[in-house]
């Protein structure tokens, strides 16, 4: 059984202050709206209903952790990280109140979240790099040591020749961004490129199926020596 598909539901935020606390490695999610970051995130867990929550117009924004474990080689489990689902994004110019508090939300958890391990972006290869999903992109200047993985869904709908393009600029760009950066294409539909994201997250983790006493670093739970 792979981390992944161990995912369940922890806590929702709708705001900074409701996170729960750093004990754990995080890889987010962000996306624009209809980029199939819902569907991503379910392939990848091999669940229909894992990222329900951002299906419903209108809900408030929310930042969604789902815990994810593995087992120990002495029987049990044991948590290993959270996926974090962050609220969609692309909005119209009259939704400026929801701009702002998602702006904030997404915003402020990329500046300040220590335990945030990684950040893949989900964009709809047909038209990457849209002017959202650049201000999300722009946070990340703030976090250059924070890996982030750029996923071109919908690759499916991308003739051969479209798809080595897409593919050949977004890696031009992530080059151009910093090393931290790596890209894919991927196909939420039909499944394309499960087992290299699933690998690119692991390695987020430090961690390998077949390797399950690999050692995992814990963020956030480090005190400081007094005399
Ligand atoms: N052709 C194609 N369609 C896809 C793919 N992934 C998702 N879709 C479709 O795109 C639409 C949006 O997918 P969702 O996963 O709901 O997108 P989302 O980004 O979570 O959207 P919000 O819930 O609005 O934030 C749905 O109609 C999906 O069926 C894909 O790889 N290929």
């Amino acid at each position: 059984m792979s981390i992944f598909d161990s995912a369940r539901f922890e806590i929702s935020a709708a705001k900074l202050s409701g996170l729960p606390p750093e004990r754990m490695p995080e890889i987010a999610f962000a996306g624009r709206s209809n980029a199939g970051k819902s569907t991503t995130i379910n392939v990848l867990t091999r669940q229909t209903r894992l990222a329900f929550w951002s299906k419903t117009p209108g809900r408030t924004q929310l930042v969604n952790f789902f815990t994810l474990s593995r087992k120990r080689p002495e029987g049990g489990r044991e948590q290993v990280g959270y996926l974090v689902d962050l609220p969609g994004y692309g909005f119209a110019k009259t939704q400026e109140a929801v701009r702002k508090s998602w702006s904030d939300l997404v915003g402020g958890y990329i500046a300040k979240r220590r335990s945030l391990a990684g950040l893949v972006v989900v964009m709809d290869a047909r038209r990457p790099f849209m002017p959202t999903d650049e201000w999300l992109i722009e946070f990340m200047r703030a976090r250059p040591e924070v890996k982030m993985h750029w996923l071109l869904n919908k690759s499916d709908q991308l003739k051969t020749m479209q798809k080595r393009e897409t593919l050949r600029m977004a890696k031009k760009r992530a080059a151009e961004f910093g090393p931290n950066v790596t890209v894919q294409l991927f196909s939420g539909l039909k499944k394309d490129g499960t087992e290299e994201l699933a690998e690119v997250l692991r390695g987020w983790l430090a961690l390998s199926d077949a390797e399950p006493t690999a050692p995992l670093e814990v963020l956030g739970t480090a005190t400081e020596a007094k005399d």
